[in-house]
């Protein structure tokens, strides 16, 4: 299972929380990082989408994130993503970068999924997807991670 993302994770907080998530998941979650490209808006897109889909192998499941795609309650998602692995496929999140994805990306992916309506940035994204993967994974084998009741 691979993340593909622009830019590079420093040292810091969202580093750490992000590796925290990303030792639980299993098979490991590694990442692939795009340096980010420059150049008009549309250029950074286009090359920033090259780097992207060049690093997913052709049977790659592409995961797009985008802020427009389809959300999830953490169980669908969880059952979801369950399917995803059923294909046996290798799973590849891709991130893009401050301009967002290119619509090739979009094209591309086999699933376009959003953490919310809302912009994130795209170095807590990795965090986010990190951490419902591991929720995702927790849930599917009745592990107590995740709490699944609601206020009265
Ligand atoms: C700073 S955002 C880019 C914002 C840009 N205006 C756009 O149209 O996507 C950088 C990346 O973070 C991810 N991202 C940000 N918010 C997201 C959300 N709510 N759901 C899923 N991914 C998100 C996407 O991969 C996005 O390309």
């Amino acid at each position: 299972m691979k993340l593909v993302a622009i830019g590079r994770l420093k040292s810091g907080p969202e580093r750490e929380l992000f590796d925290r998530y990303a030792a639980r998941i299993r098979p490991v979650l590694t990442v692939t990082e795009i340096a980010p490209s420059k150049g008009s808006v549309m250029e950074q897109k286009r090359k920033d989408a090259a780097g992207l889909l060049g690093a997913c192998p052709e049977n790659a499941f592409v995961i797009a994130l985008d802020e427009g795609g389809k959300t999830f309650s953490s169980l669908q998602f969880a059952a979801t993503f369950a399917r995803w692995q059923e294909t046996g496929r290798p799973l590849y999140f891709l991130i893009g970068g401050a301009e967002g994805l290119d619509g090739s990306v979009i094209q591309r992916a086999d699933a376009v999924i959003a953490l919310g309506a809302m912009t994130w940035p795209h170095m807590l994204v990795r965090v986010m997807i990190a951490e419902q993967v591991f929720r995702a994974q927790a849930i599917n084998s009745n592990h107590p991670y995740h709490k699944d009741s609601r206020p009265d």
